[in-house]
């Protein structure tokens, strides 16, 4: 089976005779509500509802608990949620499953006390090393009330959303096409991290396989045809910033691919990487079976600068199309794909479309606008979100279309949606917010094009990095925000001051006193070059997905009351949670060590 599901344990008092079997319906009521809460609520990247199953009986005991977790075990289960309405008996019943996720859900309700389970259970967990999720709601609910408070809801799918995400990225490759780029070290891939924090094989491909690839016509040679066709019809070239310019001798004798030839070029390069991580059974048609296999990858990344892009066309645009949520062949679920292999930044991406299901974004964090340099440089104040200052969020073409935010929602404001929401019509505005530039020669000798676009829309944003950091390792980095729709002068003479033929998005962080007072300090702690953003309020989601991962939170600004954790973690201190954090994170250590 595909995919990593959902274990709901009802746990029961096992007393026969009168208690158990008084508990038994309200107990399973529960495993079912819970059961079609998440297959409502939350879907796979590629669209489908997340599977939930029950265990075969109710759980009063160890015999019982063993039951269930021989079911389990042959069912793909990444997590379990137990769920109670009554005092059970803790170190009986609890998941012993050292590889699984665990959360237990205790009804409030005061006929049996479920929540005394609950606390003893979440003792039992923390006892035994394993750390477990408790859910409990604020109000006492009344034995017929067979409904899930919204408190209730939200923990319990905010648990198994960043469960899922656990289980997605297990057993995945990252497939890191050539080296490190210009230097930045995100880009030198830590194979550690990936398989022992997130379960992840690492694979590296040479760059001259893409080029054996497109020299020997290992692609689609029907879906080329077809993609040509696309692009011609919506990809519609911008700015070419070299016109009119005097080449410097070394760009001239530099370029590989004839320009006529360089929109052939980019789309093939688009199509191998892609079958380069996925596989494609056209391949195997053709005769190349090993190449029709992929690498079953869910991430990845391409050097491009400066080897390849030296003498060969970028490859902006297959980076921008493998992070978009559609491309030729219609709708899709957007790939975390690097530019510049900055694979730390690409699992930022990753993270963001595990926890949303929605495409991210790859920018430079490239400057910091004050509103006085803003007033002194246009004659302009800076208004509404962006009254405090912005952070001008640009990179070589790795953005997903998606963030143009011409998308819109049924209040036609702005926003980005998970593919399987996009309309005709949003893909249509999305491609039309879109130019592509011929790139900058100074930069990229080879040719190439890079996607163009400015976020023109006001949508609530999270911004995502992935750190490593010697002495504490991986970390994460999670600001919440807003893009800002600027004045159009201002927008234009900012842009122009810079790379005006890349993406653009204007960010402000939510001020916080105790983190990010300022948007001046946001920026200065920021962990690298690189940022992912997606849509959305979603520090919260990141805090637990990242708790499951034990990759200490070192920066952010979400407040208190929405950072949902393991209780277990309670017991390296509850005063300072970024404290707490780090123990616990360096105690647990990493899922798969
Ligand atoms: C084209 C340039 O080399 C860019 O790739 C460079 O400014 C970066 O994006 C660095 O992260
Ligand atoms: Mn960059």
């Amino acid at each position: 089976m595909k995919h990593p599901r959902i274990g709901i344990r009802p746990i029961i008092d096992g007393r026969m005779g009168g208690v158990r079997e008084s508990l038994e319906e309200q107990c399973l009521n529960m495993a079912e509500s819970a059961k079609k809460l998440i297959e409502a609520n939350l879907r796979y990247p590629d669209g489908e509802a997340v599977e939930c199953i029950i265990s075969p009986c109710t759980i009063g005991g160890a015999k019982e608990a063993a039951i269930c977790e021989e079911y389990f075990a042959t069912q793909n289960v990444v997590a379990t949620l137990s769920v109670t309405p009554c005092w059970c008996y803790g170190t009986e019943t609890i998941d012993l499953n050292p590889n699984t996720i665990k959360a237990v859900w205790g009804i409030n309700g005061t006929e049996r006390p479920g929540a005394v389970y609950l606390a003893s259970v979440m003792a039992a967990y923390a006892q035994r090393g394993l750390p477990a999720f408790s859910i409990y709601g604020q109000e006492v609910q009344d034995k017929s009330d067979k409904s899930i408070t919204p408190d209730v809801q939200k923990k319990i799918l905010d648990f198994a959303r960043a469960a899922v995400a656990v289980g997605v990225m297990r057993d995945k490759s990252y497939v890191n096409i050539g080296a490190v780029a210009m230097g930045i070290a995100g880009s030198a891939v830590n194979v550690d991290f990936l398989q022992k924090y997130l379960g992840m094989r690492t694979e590296w491909v040479d760059m001259t396989e893409v080029l054996r690839r497109i020299n020997l016509g290992i692609y689609d040679h029907e879906e080329f045809v077809k993609a040509k066709a696309w692009v011609k019809e919506n990809c519609k070239e911008g700015l070419d910033i070299n016109k009119g310019k005097k080449l410097a001798d070394i760009v001239v004798k530099s370029r590989f691919v004839p320009e006529a030839e360089q929109w052939d070029f980019v789309i093939k390069h688009a199509m191998v990487v892609r079958d380069i991580l996925f596989g494609n059974p056209k391949l195997k048609e053709m005769g190349w079976i090993e190449e029709s296999l992929g690498r079953n990858a869910i991430a990845g990344g391409f050097q491009g600068q400066r080897m390849w892009t030296d003498w060969l066309p970028n490859a902006d645009f297959t980076e921008a199309i493998m992070a978009t949520s559609f491309d030729w062949n219609g709708k899709k679920a957007p790939t975390a794909f690097a530019t510049e292999n900055d694979t730390l930044n690409c699992i930022s991406m990753l993270f963001g479309n595990l926890v949303t299901n929605k495409a991210a974004i790859f920018s430079d964090v490239r400057t910091y606008w004050s509103p006085e340099s803003v007033k002194r440089v246009t004659g302009k104040e800076l208004t509404g979100a962006a009254k405090n200052g912005i952070i001008h969020l640009i990179n070589s073409g790795a953005s997903c279309l998606d963030g143009s935010g011409a998308a819109k929602n049924e209040k036609g404001e702005g926003c980005m949606k998970e593919w399987w929401n996009l309309t005709d019509k949003d893909v249509k505005d999305l491609l039309n917010a879109t130019d592509w530039c011929r790139a900058n020669y100074e930069y990229f000798r080879g040719g190439g094009y890079s996607s163009h676009f400015r976020t023109n829309a006001e949508m609530p944003a999270t911004m995502i990095r992935c750190n490593i950091i010697e002495g504490v390792g991986p970390t994460l980095q999670v600001i919440e925000g807003y893009t800002c729709k600027i004045d159009d002068e201002i927008h234009r003479i900012l842009d122009e001051r810079t790379d005006r033929t890349w993406p653009t998005t204007w960010f402000a962080p939510i001020l916080n006193e105790d983190t990010a007072p300022t948007v001046y300090e946001m920026m200065s702690k920021w962990g690298a070059n690189h940022g992912a953003t997606v849509y959305g309020h979603v520090g919260d989601r990141l805090i637990t997905l990242a708790s499951m991962l034990r990759i200490p939170v070192v920066f952010h600004n979400i407040s208190r009351d929405r950072i949902y954790r393991p209780h277990t973690f309670n017991g390296f201190g509850t005063k300072d949670l970024e404290g707490q954090d780090f123990r616990a994170c360096a105690y647990y250590g990493p899922m798969y060590r």
